[in-house]
């Protein structure tokens, strides 16, 4: 926490002149080689849309079992295995200077936890050249980091201020059938966001443009635990109004987050905000939504978890949202109801039961 914060006004009250952006008229003109970092879900979905594009994308996998899947057969074996992927897509299990060499856009699809690790790794082969984008949506156990702050920590300011981050409602599986989608790309350097939308962006595939990214960060990964939250409410057999009920107020406790970490409430009304929270609050597709519905239904965590077969943001998040808000002495019901069930072992009845005991609030003030 805080490195971001820190210098966020620095560069971005006026992000066409600042130290970090190259506005030489160059940026983006070579986009057109493209390595992807992590087959999972997401890597796979924006893999095979960027290389339906026309663009030459190669997705870097751990398994060669993937690898050969995406190489031989057009599909990955492990995550969307029933979709024929673009023959512009190439795999490997190969990470070294020439496969960076041959690329101008890195893409980090890789949960949160997981980035320092890779970043390590990726560090001696990347350069400013590099258009490096992020998808992650979580906040780093034990150092409160988003992921804008890792970048910066492991890789410096120059490259890490220069990243751009890509967030908002996108399910893979919708995305991967070229079913209509809207998201945000935000960077401090205005210019690599408008790179970053110029490389993605189809008819199916809208891109917005911001530089709010500490705001873009906080909302991606808060609505992972609001999902959380809100499958829980249906697993107890709450109705819709209790649902609506919950978006509101979660949408309300996010923004008192964020805006105490310096984002601009309205991106909380965008695509990153409200958009992202409604989408993986409401729907089955939602693996966090998933966790929640299975831990209201009585099961235990390291089953759902276990039988997932995917990464749920969400649950690594929780500990780390919950430390963040007694950091900024920010009140966050929800965050600590989930927290409860997750961490202190609560069932789901408990816990609603403690939270509809709290004392009548002011709507506009907490
Ligand atoms: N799936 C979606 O619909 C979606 C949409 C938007 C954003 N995201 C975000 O994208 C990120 C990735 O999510 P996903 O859905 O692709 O997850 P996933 O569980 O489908 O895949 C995770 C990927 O990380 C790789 N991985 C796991 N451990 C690793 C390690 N130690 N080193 C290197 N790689 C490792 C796995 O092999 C796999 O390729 C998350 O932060 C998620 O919030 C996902
Ligand atoms: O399946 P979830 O809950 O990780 O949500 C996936 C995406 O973040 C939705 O935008």
């Amino acid at each position: 926490m805080g490195i971001l914060q820190s210098k966020s006004i620095e560069v971005s009250e006026d992000t066409e002149s600042n130290s970090f952006a190259k506005d030489d008229g160059s940026e983006g003109k070579e986009d057109k080689s493209i390595l992807v970092l992590g087959a999972g879900n997401f890597g796979t979905c924006l893999a095979d849309h960027l290389a339906s594009l026309g663009n030459e994308v190669t997705i870097w996998a751990r398994s060669q079992e993937v690898v050969d899947g995406i190489n031989l057969q057009h599909k990955n074996v492990k995550y969307l295995s029933h979709v024929l992927l673009s023959e512009n897509l190439k795999a490997t299990t190969v990470l070294n200077q020439e496969v960076f060499d041959a690329v101008t856009v890195v893409i980090c699809a890789i949960p949160s936890q997981l980035m320092r690790t890779i970043l390590e790794r990726v560090k001696p082969f990347l350069t400013t050249r590099h258009l490096l984008i992020f998808v992650n949506k979580g906040i780093e156990k034990g150092t409160l980091s988003f992921p804008h702050d890792i970048v910066v920590s492991e890789l410096g300011e120059e490259i890490g201020y220069n990243a751009t981050f890509l967030s908002g409602p996108s399910f893979a599986a919708e995305v991967v059938e070229r079913k209509h989608t809207c998201v945000t790309a935000a960077s401090l350097v205005h210019i690599r966001a408008l790179r970053t939308q110029k490389l993605f962006h189809a008819p199916h595939f809208r891109v917005y443009d911001a530089t709010d990214v500490i705001g873009v960060e906080v909302a991606g990964a808060l609505k992972n635990v609001m999902a959380l939250a809100s499958g829980c409410s249906s697993g107890i057999g709450l109705q819709l109004n209790a649902r609506a009920a919950l978006i509101t107020r979660a949408l309300a406790e996010i923004t008192r987050i964020g805006v105490k970490l310096g984002a601009n409430p309205l991106t909380f009304a965008g695509l990153s905000g409200v958009g992202d929270l409604f989408l993986t609050c409401t729907s089955e597709k939602s693996r966090n939504f998933t966790v929640g519905y299975r831990l209201g239904k009585g099961e235990k965590l390291d089953d759902v978890i276990r039988t997932l077969g995917s990464v749920a943001e969400g649950v690594e998040t929780v500990p780390a949202a919950y430390e963040l808000c007694r950091k900024l002495g920010v009140d966050s019901p929800i965050i600590d109801a989930v927290h409860a069930v997750l961490m202190k072992g609560l069932t789901v009845d408990e816990v609603f039961k403690n939270v509809t005991h709290r004392s009548p609030k002011s709507e506009l003030t907490h």
